[in-house]
C-alpha cells in the first residue's frame, strides 16, 4: 500500500471503528456487550486488545473480520465497512487446527489449494520461505502431530501469512501454551512480523504479551466493553528477554494492571 494512504490520520487508518457497540440480543432492555469503542489502527502498527474475561474482546475481532456485524457504530477496513470476511484480512485462532492427514506443508498450501483449486510452484516457494523465517523448514514435510504446540501455532500464523493479509487478526493465538513456549513464540512472532510487516490486531489475556508485543494497547474495561484506556507503547524496538526486565515494562504492565484488577476508572 501506498504510503500517501498515510498524510490523512482518519483516511490512513487501515481499521477503523468509530462508536462501535454490539448486543447479541436485540430487545431494547438486552445488555450491550461492547459500547462506544473508537479505534484506528495504521499500517503495520500492533495493536493489542487487552481486558477482563467476557468484556467483549473477541467480539471485537470478529466485527472487524466480518464474521459478526455490529448493532452500533461502524467499522471500516481501508475505508469500506465491513459486511463480510475480507481476503485481505486474515486470521489467527487460539488453536492452529492443521488438518492431521497433511503434512506441514500442505497444511500452510491448504487454503490456496481450497480456495483456487491448486497452486503454483511460486507459491510453495513462498510457502518455504515463510516457513523457514517461522523457523519450521526441517518440520515441513512432518505430520501436524509431530510437532510441539508452539510449531503447530507457527504453522497456523504461517498458514495466514501466505494468503499474504494486509492486516492480521489474532484471538489469542498463544493462551493454549504454557508460559515459556509463550514467551518464545512472542519472540518468533515479532521476528515474523519484523521480516513480514502487517497491521496486527492482537487479542490477549496477558498483559505482558500485549506490552513486550504491541505498538499500541486498548484497555477494555468489564463488560459492556469500553475503552479504559489507549496505551503507546514507548519500549523500543527490537525487543528482547532485556525489554521484560526493563524499569519501564513493569510501569507499563503496572498500569494495565492497576485498570483490570483495580475499580473501572482511569489511574
Ligand atoms: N454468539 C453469541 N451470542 C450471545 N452472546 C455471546 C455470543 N458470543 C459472545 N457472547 C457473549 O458476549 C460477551 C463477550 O464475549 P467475548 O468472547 O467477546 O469476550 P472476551 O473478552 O473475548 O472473553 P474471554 O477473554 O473470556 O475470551 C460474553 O458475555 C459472551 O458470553
Amino acid at each position: 500500500m501506498e504510503d500517501n494512504k498515510m498524510t490523512d490520520s482518519n483516511k490512513s487508518a487501515y481499521v477503523s471503528m468509530k462508536k462501535v457497540g454490539h448486543k447479541f440480543d436485540p430487545r431494547p432492555e438486552a445488555p450491550m456487550v461492547v459500547q462506544d469503542i473508537d479505534l484506528d489502527i495504521h499500517r503495520h502498527e500492533f495493536v493489542a486488545v487487552v481486558g477482563p474475561s467476557g468484556c467483549g474482546k473477541s467480539t471485537l475481532l470478529r466485527m472487524v473480520a466480518g464474521l459478526l456485524i455490529p448493532s452500533h457504530g461502524e467499522v471500516s477496513v481501508f475505508n469500506r465497512p465491513v459486511t463480510e470476511p475480507r481476503d485481505d484480512v486474515g486470521i489467527v485462532f487460539q488453536k492452529a487446527n492443521l488438518l492431521p492427514w497433511l503434512t506441514v506443508r500442505k497444511n500452510v498450501l491448504f487454503p490456496l489449494k481450497h480456495k483456487y483449486g491448486s497452486y503454483s510452484p511460486s507459491d510453495e516457494k513462498r510457502a518455504n520461505e515463510l516457513l523457514e523465517m517461522a523457523g519450521l523448514t526441517q518440520f515441513a514435510d512432518k505430520m501436524p502431530d509431530e510437532l510441539s504446540g508452539g510449531m503447530q501455532q507457527r504453522v497456523g500464523i504461517v498458514r495466514a501469512l501466505l494468503l499474504n493479509p494486509d492486516i492480521l487478526l489474532m484471538d489469542e493465538p498463544f493462551s493454549a501454551l504454557d508460559a515459556l513456549t509463550r514467551e518464545q513464540i512472542g519472540f518468533d512472532l515479532l521476528d515474523i512480523w519484523k521480516k513480514n510487516p502487517k497491521t496486527v490486531l492482537f487479542i490477549t489475556h496477558s498483559i505482558s504479551e500485549a506490552v513486550l508485543l504491541s505498538d499500541r494497547i486498548l484497555v477494555m474495561s468489564k463488560r459492556p466493553g469500553t475503552v479504559l484506556d489507549l496505551i503507546e507503547v514507548d519500549l523500543p524496538r527490537p525487543r528482547s528477554s532485556q525489554t521484560i526486565n526493563s524499569p519501564r515494562f513493569a510501569e507499563l504492565t503496572d498500569l494495565i494492571r492497576g485498570y483490570i484488577y483495580e475499580p473501572n476508572v482511569p489511574a
